[in-house]
Order: structure tokens, then C-alpha cells, then sequence
């Protein structure tokens, strides 16, 4: 049996997470972190990780870039390995995790899902061949809800375009202020939020006479939890510390 702590549990996808491991025999839910109390769980709901005192495989965190330091702290008192699934962490943050994950085993992806993560590797092929005539812009849609942005997809899909287009990127948010043409170096990244859009992300290629666009359409929550699960089941197998992601379990 794999025992599951899921952190932001009483949220959207904490309760999506909940479902799915209910519906999975050999998943139990043996607790959850989360500041917002809620008494409809059929596990003990923690407001801090150092308040959990039992044996776990696994924690799986969507919840919120405040939550950080006590789940690293408790990964670190602990060793049960951390699934980070929360965007939004500032520069610092994401050094912090890095620093951690030098002493105990971490997974950390923006986005669990299949389909993200096969486009990540088109997003590479097309900018190593496109990359130096065609400009790169990434639009990323989202519920009304969402605090952070751009989207931590959106970034990991810049940071994948910049890692192959052969040349210096500097990502552009916002051009309101800006009376220039477009720099060859740019990659520009803009935000749509509104009404309950799970998630979309469109990749536009615009060269001379030609524009090509790489799309995925999140349809519902239950892709991103269905990853972090089976993120869940693969670092419940691993020892060594390390940050580990989803290009791990998408051969
Ligand atoms: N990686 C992915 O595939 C993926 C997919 C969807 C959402 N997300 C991210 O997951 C996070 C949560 O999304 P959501 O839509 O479920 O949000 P939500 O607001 O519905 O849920 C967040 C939950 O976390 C709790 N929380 C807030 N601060 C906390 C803290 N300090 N300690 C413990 N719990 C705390 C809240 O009370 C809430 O119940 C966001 O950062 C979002 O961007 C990632
Ligand atoms: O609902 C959200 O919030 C999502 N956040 C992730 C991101 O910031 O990329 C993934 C998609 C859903």
C-alpha cells in the first residue's frame, strides 16, 4: 500500500488528488496539509507538516509557495519524498528547493500532465530548427482564480524554446510600456485569466510568411493529479537525493 500525505488538500486539486487516490487500491490517503480546515475528510488535516507523526511514502503538494518552507523542513526531518506540483515560487524559492534536493529526493514539475510534457519536447525540435529566423510567443490561458502569473507552463515552455534556439533570449511579459519593435531575442509571454478555464498554453512559431502553433487544452484537473500520482508512485522507489521531473516518466 502507498501512503499518500497531500498537501493543499481541501483545494481544487487537492480534492482531485483525494478522489483519485481513493479510487486507486493500492493508494491511501493517510493525511493532509492544509491552512483552510475542513471536516469532511476522511483523513486527520493537518495546518502544519510538523504536526504529522506517522509513516508516509509520499507527499503530493498543490498548494500554495507559502507552504515551502515547512514542507522542505519536513522533508528534510523526515526524508519522505516531496511531489511539488504548486507554481509561483520566486527565484529564491526555486534555489531553495535546488538546495534541498541536494539531501533528499524532490519532484518538481509545473504542470503533471502527458500532453505538457510530449509538447515540451516539440517546443525543443521546433526552436532548434526555427529558432533563429522565427519569433517565439507563448499565450497561456486560466480560471479567474489563478494568482500567479504567467503560469509556471508557461515559463518551463520558454525555458525549453530558449534552451534550443541556438541563441541569447530575453523573455518579454509585458509590452504595454514598450514603443520599439519586436527584438530577434525575445520570447514574449502573455496571460489571459478568466471564467473556469482549466488551463491552456499555445506555442506561436512567426517567421516570413509562415506561422506555426503548438496547443494544449487541459479539459479537466484529473490529467495533472493522474501525473502527480504516478509521480508519487515512482519516487516512493527512489532513495537518493535529487531533483527529479516529469521527462523521467515521459519516455
Ligand atoms: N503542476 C501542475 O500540474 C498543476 C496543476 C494545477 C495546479 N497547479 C498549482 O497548484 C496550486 C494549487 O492550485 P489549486 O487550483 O488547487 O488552488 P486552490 O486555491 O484551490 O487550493 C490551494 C489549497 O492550498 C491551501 N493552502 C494555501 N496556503 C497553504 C499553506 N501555507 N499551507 C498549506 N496549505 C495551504 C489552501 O487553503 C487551498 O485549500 C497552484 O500553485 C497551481 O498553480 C499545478
Ligand atoms: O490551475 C492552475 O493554477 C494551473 N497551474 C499550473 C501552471 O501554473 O502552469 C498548471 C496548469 C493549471
Amino acid at each position: 500500500m502507498l501512503k499518500i500525505i497531500i498537501s493543499g488538500c481541501n483545494g481544487h486539486m487537492g480534492r482531485v488528488v483525494t478522489s483519485l487516490c481513493e479510487a486507486d487500491p493500492q493508494v491511501q490517503v493517510v493525511a493532509g496539509f492544509d491552512v483552510l480546515g475542513a471536516s469532511d475528510r476522511e483523513f486527520p488535516v493537518y495546518s502544519s507538516p510538523a504536526q504529522f507523526h506517522g509513516e508516509a511514502d509520499a507527499v503530493i503538494d498543490f498548494s500554495s509557495p507559502a507552504a515551502l518552507d515547512g514542507l522542505l523542513s519536513f522533508a528534510r526531518d523526515t526524508r519522505i519524498p516531496m511531489i511539488l506540483a504548486t507554481t509561483g515560487y520566486t527565484p529564491e524559492q526555486v534555489a531553495q528547493i535546488g538546495a534541498a534536493a541536494l539531501e533528499v529526493p524532490i519532484f518538481r514539475s509545473a504542470n503533471m500532465s502527458l500532453g505538457i510534457n510530449v509538447l515540451l519536447e516539440l517546443v525543443k525540435k521546433a526552436s532548434t530548427v526555427l529558432g533563429d529566423s522565427y519569433d517565439i510567443e507563448i499565450i497561456e490561458r486560466h480560471h479567474r482564480r489563478k494568482v500567479d502569473a504567467p503560469s509556471g507552463t508557461a515559463l518551463m515552455i520558454a525555458d525549453a524554446a530558449a534552451s534550443a534556439c541556438g541563441h541569447e533570449t530575453e523573455y518579454v511579459f509585458d509590452r504595454h510600456s514598450v514603443r520599439q519593435p519586436r527584438d530577434k531575442k525575445e520570447i514574449g509571454i502573455s496571460a489571459v485569466r478568466g471564467g473556469t478555464i482549466v488551463g491552456e498554453h499555445e506555442i506561436i512559431f512567426a517567421g516570413h510568411d509562415e506561422v506555426m502553433e503548438i496547443r494544449h487544452i487541459a479539459h479537466s484537473r484529473e490529467i495533472f493529479a493522474k501525473g502527480a500520482l504516478e509521480a508519487a508512485k515512482f519516487m516512493a522507489t527512489v532513495d537518493a537525493p535529487g531533483l527529479y521531473d516529469m521527462s523521467m516518466l515521459v519516455k
